[in-house]
């Protein structure tokens, strides 16, 4: 499995009481397969994705990335995974914007040790932004700045690849196309996908719908 839960519990504060966000959380995620994480705001679906990525720390229960458990790890193999096995598409894109489109694209390949520029090269083909290389970020739309994004996700060939909202500032056409890109890309580079959306359309593009209610997650569609 890409990625595995067991058993996951999660407590926050709030306030002068503790709050059970997550309750005996279970989910695994196949090479390849694509699924969307749905849930009212504050349901935990930002928390989730923060314990997966190993940028909070586990309170209770089991996550494993491609093999590889993140439960007892130092802050040191904590990070080594994410360079070599997890790509994160953040929100608000979070590109480099002193480098140009072309090394944001080869930035996290090369923190991976695995640049390859003919992959950067090809993802960009794919994702339809090669005559956008040489610019910066400050000079791009909404849609190529999410398209530059993804190519940097991708291009470090992760196990795992973890978007928040990837399309909340995306017009319907674009981000439809977005969506239905990242996940051909995800299934041809045998990258599992989990993606937090509260749109039903994006949601539907995914091979399984989960969704975070009241502390716990359960299976929508598949
Ligand atoms: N470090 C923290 N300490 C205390 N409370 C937190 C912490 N992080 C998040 N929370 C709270 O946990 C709850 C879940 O937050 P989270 O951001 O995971 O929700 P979400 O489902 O992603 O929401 P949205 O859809 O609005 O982005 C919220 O009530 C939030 O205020």
């Amino acid at each position: 499995m890409s990625l595995l839960i067991q058993s996951l519990n999660h407590q926050i504060i709030d306030g002068d009481n503790h709050r059970q966000l997550l309750v005996d959380l279970n989910l695994s995620v196949a090479p390849g397969e694509c699924v969307a994480l749905m849930g009212d705001s504050g349901s935990g679906k930002t928390t989730l994705l923060n314990l997966i990525a190993g940028l909070e720390p586990i309170q209770q229960g089991k996550i494993a990335v491609a093999g590889i458990s993140l439960t007892q790890a130092s802050d040191r193999q904590l990070s080594q995974l994410r360079k070599q096995h997890i790509g994160i598409i953040f929100q608000h894109f979070n590109l480099l914007t002193s480098l140009s489109v072309q090394d944001n694209i080869e930035f996290s390949a090369k923190l991976a040790g695995r640049y390859d520029v003919m992959h950067g090269l090809a993802l960009a083909e794919q994702l339809g932004i090669s005559h956008l290389l040489k610019k910066y970020p400050a000079t791009l739309s909404g849609g190529e700045m999410q398209r530059v994004a993804i190519a940097r996700a991708l291009n470090s060939k992760p196990k795992l690849l973890l978007a928040d909202e990837p399309t909340g500032n995306l017009d319907q056409q674009n981000s439809s196309q977005v969506v239905a890109q990242l996940v051909q890309l995800a299934k041809s580079n045998n990258t599992a996908l989990l993606m937090v959306t509260h749109s039903a359309d994006v949601a539907a593009s995914m091979d399984k719908i989960y969704r975070l209610q009241e502390s716990s997650i359960r299976l929508v569609t598949d």
